[in-house]
C-alpha cells in the first residue's frame, strides 16, 4: 500500500498510479516574480458560518476533520472558482523535527506544515468521489504553518489527538469551525493542480494562501505523536514527512490575487 516510506513513497506511486506523471500534479513550487498578477480575479468568499465537524480520524496518512457536507452550509465560492465548492474534510500534512513538511514551497522555501482544506464542486457533482474524478471537481484551500508562538485556534485540534494516535482511529469532533485557521490575509495564488496523495485525480482548483498563520513547535510536536500504523502492529512509526515533493509544472500559469 502506498506511504511515506522508502519502498511505498512518492516516488513510487506512479507504479500503481501512473498519473503521478502527469501534466497537472500537485504540489509545486511558487516562484512569485512568475506568477501572473490578475486583477480581474475577485476575493475568494468563505462562508464556515454554520460550521459542523462531525469527527476527527487518523487514515494512516495524515490526520483528517470530517464535515457534514449533506448541504451547502459551509462553501468557499467565488476567486478562480465558478461554483459554490462545500467543504468535505480539512487535513495536514507536516515534517520531522522543525524541519520540511509543507507540500507547496515558495521560491524553494518549504513551511513546518500545510493545511488542506478539501471541498467539491456540489452544484456540478451529486458526491465527492464524483467530483474529485472530474478537471473541476475540487478545490483545495492551502494554508501554511509557521513555528512561532502557540496558535489559540489549533489548541482543540492538539488536544484531540491522543484519541486518533493509532490508524483508523475516528473521534467524534463536533461544532470545530475551521474559519479559526485562517490567516488574516486571503490574498492567494491559484493553479490547476491534482490530490497529493494517491488516486491523485488532477480534479483540484489550488487556492494557496500567501499569509501563513503561526504555530508553536510544542503544537506541532503533538502532530508527530501520531502513528502511521495500527494499534496491532507491532513497527511503531511517528506520523511524520507526510508530504509529496513539489512537481514538474509542465507549462501551466500560477495565478496571483495581489500585486
Ligand atoms: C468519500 O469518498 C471518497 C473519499 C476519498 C478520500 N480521499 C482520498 C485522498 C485524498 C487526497 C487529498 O489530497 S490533498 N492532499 O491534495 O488534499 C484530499 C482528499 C482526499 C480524500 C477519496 C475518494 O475518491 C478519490 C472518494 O470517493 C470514492
Ligand atoms: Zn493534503
Amino acid at each position: 500500500h502506498w506511504g511515506y516510506g522508502e519502498e511505498n513513497g512518492p516516488d513510487a506511486w506512479h507504479k500503481n498510479y501512473p498519473i503521478a506523471h502527469g501534466n497537472r500534479q500537485s504540489p509545486i513550487d511558487i516562484v512569485p516574480e512568475d506568477t501572473v498578477y490578475d486583477a480581474s480575479l475577485p476575493p475568494i468568499f468563505v462562508s464556515y458560518d454554520h460550521c459542523n465537524s462531525i469527527n476527527i480520524c487518523n487514515n494512516g496518512h495524515s490526520v483528517t476533520v470530517e464535515f457534514d457536507d449533506t448541504d451547502d452550509k459551509t462553501v468557499i465560492r467565488a476567486g478562480p472558482l465558478d461554483n459554490a465548492y462545500r467543504l468535505k474534510q480539512f487535513h495536514f500534512h507536516w515534517g520531522g523535527k522543525g524541519s520540511q513538511g509543507s507540500e507547496h514551497t515558495v521560491r524553494g522555501k518549504t513551511y513546518a506544515s500545510e493545511l488542506h482544506l478539501v471541498h467539491w464542486n456540489a452544484d456540478k457533482y451529486k458526491t465527492f468521489g464524483e467530483a474529485a474524478a472530474a478537471p473541476d471537481g475540487l478545490a483545495v484551500l492551502g494554508v501554511f504553518l509557521e513555528i512561532g508562538d502557540e496558535h489559540r485556534g489549533l489548541h482543540k485540534i492538539t488536544d484531540a489527538l491522543y484519541m486518533v494516535k493509532f490508524k483508523g482511529r475516528v473521534a467524534d469532533f463536533k461544532g470545530f469551525n475551521p474559519k479559526c485557521l485562517l490567516p488574516n490575509s486571503l490574498h492567494f495564488w491559484t493553479y490547476p493542480g491534482s490530490l497529493t496523495t494517491p488516486p491523485l485525480h488532477e480534479s483540484v482548483t489550488w487556492i494557496v494562501l500567501k499569509e501563513p498563520i503561526i504555530v508553536s513547535e510544542k503544537q506541532m510536536g503533538k502532530f508527530r505523536m501520531l502513528l502511521f500504523s495500527g494499534e496491532e502492529e507491532e513497527s511503531r512509526k511517528c506520523m511524520e514527512n507526510n508530504f509529496r515533493p513539489p512537481q514538474p509544472l509542465k507549462g501551466r500559469k500560477v495565478l496571483a490575487s495581489f500585486d
